[in-house]
């Protein structure tokens, strides 16, 4: 379980740029939970999974995993029970380092660093099976340099690579967003794959409503730092595309644009 209590977070605090985004957030995700998380630009969707991740600060309110509170914990050390991927396929990946080395490293995640170890016969192996599972024959190109992959192809190994050790969450930063319509879709695929084969707890920001709609248990929908929609299940499982248009055209009607 996830939970965000009272979350309150002003940007550029004491300046003329000053933005109160998060008064009083609150929200729990239960474990094996898969939420889709929609909402207009500026609406706080990147700041809350920064915030999850510890990436920012925030100004009051607790995070908690389970029964820990792990406000106070750093970011480096969240993230070895947290997977992130983000919209740029060049993040997830280190593209001077070969395949096999980058699998390594998620392999040694947490581990104090050994990249030997890590590539010790046995887990060459096994990391040739978990890249098999993508369908993409990277499995044969243990010796290629990631940096000359395509964004698809890079954005497979991020997944693969953030939910190899064993994780809390997954957190996905509008994964898709940087990727043609049929790699997307492919990556989605993926994506639920991996969710439901290792139940994950995975919370995912996407622009894409119709991906929003067709994944996940559940479905936010953020504006001005709230949650206005949290529909699950079979309230969820209801929902159209076209719902959730109405909503946006709602707010903006109410923004005045
Ligand atoms: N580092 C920062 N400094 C100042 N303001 C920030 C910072 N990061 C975000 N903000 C502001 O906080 C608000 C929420 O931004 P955030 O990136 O969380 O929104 P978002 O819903 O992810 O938007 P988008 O869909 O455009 O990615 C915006 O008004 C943004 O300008």
């Amino acid at each position: 379980m996830l939970e965000l209590k009272d979350i309150h977070k002003v940007y550029s605090a004491g300046t003329i740029n000053e933005s109160c985004l998060f008064q009083g957030f609150n929200l729990r995700i239960e474990k094996g939970e898969f939420v889709s998380v929609v909402g207009s630009n500026g609406s706080g969707k990147t700041s809350m999974l920064n915030i999850i991740c510890g990436s920012i600060d925030i100004d009051q309110g607790q995070i908690f995993v389970g029964d820990k509170d792990i406000t106070d914990i750093k970011e480096h050390f969240r993230y070895n029970k947290i997977g992130r991927v983000y919209q740029n396929p060049a993040m997830g990946t280190c593209p001077t380092m070969t395949i096999l080395e980058n699998m390594s490293l998620a392999d040694n995640k947490g581990k104090s660093f050994n990249l030997r170890m890590g590539t010790n016969k046995s887990r060459i192996e096994y990391y040739k099976e978990s890249l098999s599972q993508l369908g993409l024959g990277l499995e044969d190109r243990l010796n290629t340099q990631v940096g000359t992959l395509s964004g698809g192809q890079r954005q497979a190994m991020a997944l693969l690579m953030s939910t190899m050790t064993p994780i809390d969450f997954l957190v996905l930063d509008e994964h898709t967003a940087a990727l043609d319509p049929k790699t997307a879709e492919k990556i989605m695929e993926l994506t639920d794959k991996i969710v439901h084969e290792k139940h994950l707890t995975t919370i995912m920001v996407t622009h894409n409503l119709r991906y929003a709609v067709k994944y996940g248990n559940r479905l936010l929908m953020m504006h001005q730092g709230e949650a206005i929609l949290d529909k699950k299940n079979a309230e969820k499982s209801k929902l159209k595309v076209d719902d959730l248009l109405g909503l946006f055209s709602q707010i903006s009607v109410e923004l005045g644009n």
